[in-house]
């Protein structure tokens, strides 16, 4: 029999006989120890409650993976049956159970107790414990439509497969009243917290010391403050003197995927993985021993799940955006030649990324126009941005898009264009960059910076706003406005390592060497990260 680490508890004839048929299988298929995987298959093999409730849902031995085909066969599954019934429950070896199996056992438990059934747990309580652990074998049972709403109300009527209540001398389950049964959830959340912990301080470090990032690093602090806040609501004695690390069996166990990452955002991936999961058990598990808590285990989870998309989005968008350092705007009404050879000339010179930003071109002639700049940028391999139209952008094949504070808003032109395209956003002031860099940008306007006469604006934000983004932000960021080369090395010293510029690369004699001269000026400053 399974050697379970809780308290003496009933277990209905069928459900014993449906956990030896899970050890057995554990022997059979040769793998170490026993998951949530060999308990479905069990449940699917043996005739029980169970049973008959997974063959109304059509989930048979072809629902599992390949390693359980060979038991699809009647002759297959009754070889098994009779195998388990011949043998007596104390000859059978005990095997480590999986952490998921574990907590799948406690929840069948505890729904057991909830029906008053003194601790007697059936094999339907088994399967509902299965399906309340995220996981593939949850899956299985969630495609077949079997959910917990399905499930409850078989839940309240009796068996007509099991015979009467057997007590067994094994160790099961919980009930949320008994000393063990408390210590055991306290020691799942005193683990889950700490998991918890360790992928934060991952995440962070990596925020703080390899992207440098003042804004980021900060929002990840103030996650893990309203984590231990939710964490200080459990009783902290009960939780340490729960703690037994040296007798955790999953101490010692370690995947090959685990001894081995592939790049700085493969060990993010893993750790905000390894968080959400743990947020998970956290927000199950304080149910039981401290309520109140886990609405905001809830709330810390979602959390992560938007910091996780914004910092990715943010990787992506720095490597893509590797090496513009100048950005044109190209207007036609600007250019002296016209806006062909202007964009040909500076693309000629080095230009990196062009964005077309024509306020008055009709549709039609705007896609064509934006077709020949798609090409020439592609030849150059540069990036290609239309202003304020994403319908534009995907029509060509853009790049990606640029809006301003009054345009398509960033989740909307998301939806429209996909991971994959860029969505630059204008900013005025600190509050609209960190704003911008929660909803996903991928970079960010700073400006206006000096006055112009290509926008009107009212009020300047100078070189002042390019300081404060330079000391909290590492988004890709373009200060824009008014800026030329007589002026650009104000901009770098304030902070900024790119820029983008209309007037005076458009509206120059000779647009070719003026893009040459700015490039070079980047160049000497340090080249964008
Ligand atoms: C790189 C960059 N920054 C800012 C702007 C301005 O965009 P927006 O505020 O939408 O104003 P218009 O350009 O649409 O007049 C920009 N286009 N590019
Ligand atoms: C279109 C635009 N947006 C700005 C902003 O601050 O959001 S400044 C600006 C004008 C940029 O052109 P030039 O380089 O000719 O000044
Ligand atoms: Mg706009």
């Amino acid at each position: 029999m399974p050697n379970f680490p809780f308290t003496e508890q009933f277990l209905t004839a069928g459900a014993l006989r449906t956990l030896h048929l899970a050890q057995h299988l554990v022997c059979q298929l040769k793998v170490e120890i026993l998951t949530t995987e060999q308990l479905l298959a069990a449940l699917i093999l043996d005739e029980s409650r169970a049973t008959e409730i997974l063959s109304q849902y059509q989930i048979t031995i072809e629902s599992l993976p390949a390693p359980y085909q060979p038991y699809a066969t009647e002759e297959a599954a009754a070889d098994l049956s009779a195998k388990v019934s011949s043998e007596s429950p104390e000859t059978i070896e005990p095997v480590e159970q999986s952490e998921s199996l574990t907590s799948a056992l406690l929840v069948a438990q505890q729904r057991a107790a909830f029906l008053g059934r003194h601790a007697e747990i059936g094999t339907e309580h088994l399967l509902w414990g299965l399906l309340h652990h995220p996981g593939s074998v949850k899956e299985i049972l969630d495609r077949h439509g079997l959910k917990p709403e399905t499930l409850e109300p078989e839940l309240d009527t009796q068996s007509g497969f099991e015979t009467e209540p057997l007590e067994v001398d094994v160790q099961l389950h919980v009930a949320d009243t008994t000393p063990s049964a408390r210590t055991s959830t306290f020691r799942i959340l005193d683990a889950a917290a700490n998991r918890a912990r360790e992928g934060m301080r991952v995440i962070e470090d990596y925020v703080r010391f390899t992207l440098d990032d003042t804004f980021l690093s900060r929002e990840f602090k103030e996650l893990r403050h309203r984590f231990t806040a939710a964490c200080s609501q459990f009783d902290q004695h009960e939780l340490l003197a729960s703690r037994n690390t040296t007798g955790d069996v999953g101490t010692t166990i370690s995947t090959p995927s685990e001894l081995q990452r592939e790049s700085g955002e493969a060990v993010l991936a893993a750790n905000f993985k390894r968080l959400q999961e743990s947020l998970r058990t956290l927000e199950e598990w304080s149910k039981v021993v401290a309520r109140e808590s886990a609405p905001q285990f809830e709330q810390i989870r979602y959390q992560v799940y938007q910091q996780e998309k914004v910092l990715m989005n943010l990787l992506h968008a720095r490597d893509v955006l590797q090496g513009t350092s100048l950005y044109l705007l190209l207007t036609e009404s600007l250019c002296h030649h016209g806006s062909g050879p202007a964009v040909r000339d500076a693309l000629e010179a080095g230009l990196k990324i062009v964005q077309i930003r024509e306020k008055e071109m009709p549709t039609q002639e705007l896609i064509e126009h934006a077709k020949r700049v798609r090409e020439w940028t592609h030849a150059a391999g540069a990036l290609l941005i239309i202003n304020d139209r994403p319908d534009i952008a995907l029509a060509v094949d853009a790049d990606g898009v640029h809006l301003g504070q009054d345009d398509f808003p960033v989740e909307e032109a998301r939806k429209m264009l996909g991971a994959r395209k860029l969505i630059g956003l204008s900013t005025h002031n600190i509050d609209q960059a960190r704003q911008a860099v929660r909803s996903g940008a991928d970079y960010i306007g700073v400006g206006p910076t000096f006055s112009t006469t290509t926008k009107q604006f009212t009020e300047f934000a100078g070189l002042d706003y390019i300081k404060e983004v330079a000391a909290e932000i590492t988004l890709p960021w373009f200060p824009i406005g008014g800026i030329n080369a007589q002026n650009l090395n104000q901009v770098l010293e304030a902070g900024a390592t790119r820029a983008a510029i209309s007037g005076a690369i458009c509206g120059a004699e000779k647009p070719h060497e003026v893009t040459q001269k700015l490039l070079e000026m980047f160049a000497k400053n340090s080249s964008p990260s």
